[in-house]
C-alpha cells in the first residue's frame, strides 16, 4: 500500500513521555518513542503495536489549544505553569476523538499533546482543523426538537448533559425547541421552520417523536415538490435533510435498529461525524386518503392492542408496554380479515435469511441503483403487475409489517431480524390463530436466539405493497351482522360458544403505526 504523504511529524509529549506524532490526510498517529526503540528489529504485524495509537481523521471531533492554567485532562490534576521556555510541557493541544467501547457504543475520548514551542502547537491545531474542514458531510448547523414527555421524561436532561456539550465542542451551532404539545415539531417543520439554515434536524425522543419529525419533513418536501400525498400512484420525493436521533423514548427501535445501541452519546457522535443511512418509508392509505407514513412497525392485532391499552398508562413510562403486553397476551383475541400483497422480486432476499442489514449493505445498495435504472427506463408500472397479488384470508392473532428489523432493548434481534433498512420492501409477518402456549413460545423467541418464524402458524413474506381489510368493516359492521341474520349480541355469544375450545375471541383491532394508532382498519400500504 502506498504510504500517504505526511502533513506533519513532530516529537511531542503525552503524559510526560515522548511520542512521535504524525498526521496525514487520513490518520493521526502517536507512538511512544522509547517503547518503539525497544521493539526495533522485532516485527509486530497485525495487532496494534505496543505504545502506539491512532485515530482516523474522520473520527476526530475537535482540536483545542490548551490554556496554560487549565487542569491537565489526562491526569485530572492542576499543573504548575512551567516558567522555563525549555519545558517540554509548556504548550499543549487536546484532540477529542471517537473511541469504541461496548458493542456499537461510542465514547468521546481525548489525548493532550505537549510541546515547548508555541508556534509548533499552533501549527498542529491549525493543520488538524484544516483537515476537519475538508470533511463536507459533517453538519455545522442543526435544528433540535426535544420531547420533554417521552420515555422517562428525561429528554431535556439527556440533551443538556450528554449531547449539547459535545455538539458545542464540535462547533456545531444549534437552534433548540422544547416541544409544548404533541405535533408541535411536525407542524413547525411542515409550515414554519426555515430549513435552508440547517444541515439536519435532531430528534430527542422516542419512535413517536421521530415519526412526528419525519412526517413534518416528508410532507414539507412533497408540498414544495407539488406531490399529492393522497395519491397512491405518485412517486414521493426523498427529503434533502437528514434526521439524527438522540434516543429518549420508550422503545427507541428506530435508533437501536439503525445505530445498534440506544446510547445518546453514541448517537451524538454519529451525528457529528456526519454518518448517514437511508431508510424505507411506507405510505399508508385508506381508499384515496393518505393516513400516515411508517418506518418501523405497522402492527394489527397484538401490537395494535398493546399500544391502544398502553396509551391509557402513559404515566407509567416505558413499563406500560410490559403491563399492556401481558394483558393483551392473556386476552388472546384473534382477528379475521384478508391480507393481499405484492411480493418483492429480484435479489432482495427472504425474511428467513440469516443476515443483518448494516450501513453499506449490498442488498440495499443494489436495490437503490435498480430503482434509478427502472426510473430511467420507464419500466412497467405497479398497476400493470396487478395479477401478481397474493391473497390470504384467515384468522390472525397478529399481522405485522416490519420495514426494518425493529430491534430494541426488549428484542435485540427484532421482529424481523434480517429486514433491510433501505431495500424498498417490508417484511409481512402473519401469525395465525393458535393456542396461548404456542403464541407465548413465538413471543419468547423474539428475546432469544431461536427462530420466531419457525412455527406452523407463522408465515413471513418480503413485500413491496400490501393491503388489509378486516372481515367486519368498521363502518359497515352493523350491516355485516344484520346480513348474517343475527343481532350483534347474539352473534358474539354464538362466536364465543364456537371458540371456547381454543380460548380465542374474534374482534376488531387497530393498527399500530410506529407507535401511533391509525383511525382506520382497512388500509393500503406501499
Ligand atoms: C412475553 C414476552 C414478550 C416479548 C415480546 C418481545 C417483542 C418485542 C418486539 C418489539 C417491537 C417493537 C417495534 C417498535 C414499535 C414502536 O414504534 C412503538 C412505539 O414506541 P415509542 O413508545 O414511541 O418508543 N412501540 C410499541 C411497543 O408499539
Ligand atoms: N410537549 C409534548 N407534550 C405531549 N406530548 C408530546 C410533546 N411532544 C411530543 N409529544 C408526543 O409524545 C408522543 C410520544 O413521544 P416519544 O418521544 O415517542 O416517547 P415514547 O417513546 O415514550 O412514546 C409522540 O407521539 C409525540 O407526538
Ligand atoms: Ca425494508
Amino acid at each position: 500500500m502506498e504510504k500517504q504523504s505526511r502533513l506533519l511529524c513532530s516529537e511531542l509529549c503525552v503524559q510526560r513521555r515522548l511520542y512521535e506524532v504524525t498526521l496525514n490526510c487520513a490518520i493521526l498517529a502517536w507512538k511512544d518513542i522509547q517503547i518503539a526503540k525497544k521493539h526495533t528489529g522485532r516485527a509486530i504485524y497485525g495487532a496494534v503495536k505496543a505504545g502506539s495509537s491512532c485515530v482516523p481523521v474522520c473520527e476526530i471531533i475537535a482540536v483545542q489549544e490548551k490554556d496554560d492554567d487549565t487542569p491537565c485532562k489526562n491526569t485530572g490534576k492542576w499543573q504548575k505553569v512551567p516558567q522555563s521556555p525549555a519545558d517540554p510541557c509548556q504548550h499543549a493541544f487536546t484532540v477529542f476523538y471517537v473511541e469504541r467501547t461496548r458493542q456499537h457504543c461510542w465514547w468521546c475520548s481525548n489525548v493532550t499533546f505537549h510541546c515547548s514551542d508555541h508556534s509548533l502547537c499552533l501549527l498542529w491545531v491549525q493543520t488538524i482543523r484544516e483537515q476537519l474542514a475538508l470533511l463536507t458531510n459533517r453538519p455545522k448547523s442543526l435544528l433540535v426538537y426535544i420531547n420533554p414527555y417521552g420515555g422517562k421524561q428525561r429528554g431535556k436532561q439527556i440533551y443538556d448533559h450528554k449531547v449539547a456539550p459535545i455538539f458545542s465542542r464540535a462547533s456545531i451551532s444549534t437552534d433548540v425547541i422544547v416541544t409544548e404539545r404533541a405535533n408541535h415539531a411536525r407542524d413547525h417543520l411542515k409550515t414554519e421552520a426555515d430549513l435552508k439554515k440547517y444541515d439536519g434536524v435532531v430528534c430527542v425522543g422516542g419512535d413517536g417523536m421521530f415519526s412526528e419529525i419525519m412526517h413534518g419533513l416528508v410532507s414539507r418536501t412533497q408540498q414544495e415538490a407539488g406531490v399529492d400525498e393522497n395519491s397512491m400512484e405518485e412517486t414521493l420525493m426523498p427529503c434533502g435533510l437528514r434526521i439524527g436521533i438522540i434516543p429518549a423514548g420508550s422503545t427507541d427501535c428506530i435508533c437501536y435498529a439503525t445505530v445498534g445501541s440506544n446510547d445518546p452519546v453514541t448517537s451524538a457522535l454519529h451525528i457529528i461525524v456526519g454518518d448517514s443511512q437511508a431508510m424505507d418509508i411506507c405510505s399508508v392509505h385508506n381508499e384515496d386518503r393518505f393516513l400516515r407514513y411508517s418506518v418501523s412497525l405497522l402492527g394489527y392485532g397484538f401490537y395494535g392492542d398493546v399500544l391502544t391499552d398502553s396509551e391509557r398508562k402513559r404515566w407509567m413510562g416505558p413499563a406500560r408496554y410490559d403491563i399492556s403486553g401481558v394483558k393483551t397476551f392473556l386476552s388472546h383475541r384473534y382477528y379475521e380479515g384478508t391480507v393481499s400483497f405484492l411480493p418483492a422480486e429480484g435479489n432482495l432476499g427472504s425474511p428467513r435469511d440469516k443476515m443483518q442489514c448494516r450501513t453499506g449493505c449490498s442488498v440495499c445498495r443494489q436495490s437503490s441503483s435498480d430503482k434509478l435504472v427502472s426510473k430511467n427506463e420507464d419500466s412497467v408500472s405497479d398497476a400493470e403487475c396487478q395479477d401478481t397479488w397474493t391473497v390470504i384470508r384467515g384468522k390472525f392473532l397478529a399481522i405485522n409489517a416490519a420495514s426494518m428489523s425493529c430491534a430494541c432493548p426488549r428484542s435485540p434481534k427484532g421482529l424481523s431480524p434480517s429486514a433491510h433498512l433501505a431495500d424498498g420492501t417490508t417484511d409481512l409477518i402473519l401469525v395465525r390463530k393458535c393456542s396461548r402456549l404456542d403464541f407465548l413460545r413465538h413471543l419468547l423467541r423474539h428475546t432469544n436466539k431461536d427462530d420466531q418464524f419457525d412455527h406452523s402458524f407463522v408465515e413471513v413474506y418480503r413485500v413491496k405493497q400490501f393491503r388489509f381489510s378486516p372481515r367486519y368493516q368498521e363502518c359497515d359492521s352493523e350491516v355485516d351482522l344484520r346480513e348474517s341474520g343475527v343481532t350483534g349480541k347474539r352473534f358474539l355469544s354464538q362466536i364465543c360458544r364456537e371458540h371456547r375450545a381454543c380460548g380465542c375471541m374474534p374482534s376488531q383491532s387497530n393498527w399500530n403505526c410506529d407507535g401511533e394508532i391509525l383511525p382506520h382498519t382497512a388500509i393500503q400500504v406501499r
